[in-house]
């Protein structure tokens, strides 16, 4: 390709974008497995995966047959009029989620599960419109969900409008913090059980498990957002199978239709059936053509032990990063192929560098952070390639 066909299609999206977005000068155009193809014909070993929403790989074929079979069958069905596909993405979904979590809000994005959670967690406490959330926590970028997004300068641009007034944010991690903060107002707690955009910090098992207790013995609901680490990423197909934890209700995404967009509230019985009739609702949310991606990306994670991949490949991952002699990092950390590597200066340049002199992508998680989100089907030679990559970057 030419350069003038490159700043063709740069030039445009620049142009007619909202603005928000720091633009890469790169056009990317395809995509298998953990590559990625710019417009050039430049490969990269793909680490973002979308901010980890590409765990079975880019273009998996089951999800692109899935795709391709109910686009010419039937697209578009509104939630009050069932649909087969659904029905039979709602029993794959139920069929993997923890036991108990057997009633769904489908929808089309994070922020839209968190927004739905909220909703929930208030008619399902009679009321209640108080929640405690996590210092670094982040739960989308919509006013509701924002009120439970840590970061000020997310928040500070809208005002008011954000309405934080009812969050009490805890430092992630303590105990006392959590038991003081879980009063018997509060309509639910809300956490990652790794943060994610909050630097890819794991937390200790008696955190959640505590969190799991208050919120029992106190009348509220506890609310884990695995829309980054659900679906295999952490080396199980929800994280909160490592902590032995079973919320009352899961906010879902990024990975659950194999890069469909999709959302998703997932809770227990009583909490579905305290929602008034009609008291939320979508006009997208669990149409045909997301189910039938949603379905075969579920059966894909399950008949591929995308969840042992994805440990295995995790702690080779992390064993070849922590091997890496350099003063630059602090620490290597995660859970299974959600990896973290702080740094002690910013990480911004080291992730350009990766991008624009190795041909590898990866993002940031806080300023020191680099942040791997590799598709689960990675190759160790890729993974090899991802470190040997980083090292050189790093000198
Ligand atoms: C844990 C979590 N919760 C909620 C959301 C919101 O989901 P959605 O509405 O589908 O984007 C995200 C997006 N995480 C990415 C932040 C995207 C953004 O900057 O906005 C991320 O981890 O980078 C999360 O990682």
């Amino acid at each position: 390709m030419t350069a003038t066909n490159v700043s063709k299609w740069l030039d445009a999206e620049v142009r007619y974008d909202s603005g928000v977005y720091n633009k890469h000068q790169v056009v990317m155009v395809r995509g298998q497995g953990a590559t990625v193809w710019d417009e050039t014909g430049r490969a990269y070993i793909d680490c973002v995966a979308g901010y980890g929403v590409a765990n079975i790989g880019h273009s998996h074929p089951d999800v692109v047959k899935a795709v391709q079979e109910q686009a010419a069958r039937l697209m578009v069905m509104p939630q009050t009029l069932p649909n087969d596909k659904r029905a039979e993405f709602l029993q794959e979904l139920v069929g993997v989620l923890p036991q108990g979590l057997e009633r769904v809000f489908l929808c089309n994005s994070g922020t839209e599960a968190m927004e739905a959670a909220k909703k929930f967690a208030i008619t399902a406490t009679g009321g209640r419109t108080k929640f405690v959330s996590m210092k670094r926590g982040f739960s989308g970028r919509s006013l509701g969900a924002l009120a439970f997004t840590w970061e000020p300068k997310y928040r500070e641009p809208f005002g008011d409008a954000v309405d934080d007034k009812n969050v009490t944010f805890v430092t992630y991690g303590n105990v006392e913090e959590l038991r003081a903060a879980i009063t018997g107002d509060i309509a639910a707690v809300i956490m990652e059980p790794v943060q994610g955009e909050g630097g890819v910090r794991p937390v200790s098992a008696e955190f959640i498990q505590e969190a799991r207790r208050l919120t029992k013995e106190r009348g509220a609901l506890l609310i884990l957002d695995e829309i980054q680490t659900g679906f295999c990423r952490t080396g199980k197909m929800f994280a909160c199978e490592h902590y032995g934890v079973v919320p009352d209700g899961m906010t879902l995404a990024k990975a659950m239709a194999g890069g469909v967009p999709v959302g998703a509230f997932a809770m227990t019985q009583d909490v579905a059936t305290r929602m008034p009739k009609g008291g939320h609702g979508t006009t997208f949310g669990g149409n045909p053509l997301t189910m039938a991606a949603g379905v075969a990306a579920i059966r894909a994670m399950k008949n591929e032990g995308m969840a042992e991949q994805a440990r295995e490949k995790g702690a080779y991952f992390m064993e070849k990063l922590r091997a890496i002699r350099s003063p630059k990092i602090r620490e290597v950390r995660g859970l299974g192929l959600m990896i973290g590597v702080e740094l002690k200066e910013k990480s911004a340049p080291y992730i350009t560098a990766l991008e624009h002199e190795e041909g590898v992508l990866t993002l940031q998680a806080t300023p020191l952070v680099v942040r791997f989100l590799p598709p689960v089907t990675i190759s160790k030679e890729q993974i090899d390639q991802a470190v040997a990559a980083f090292e050189r970057v790093l000198q």
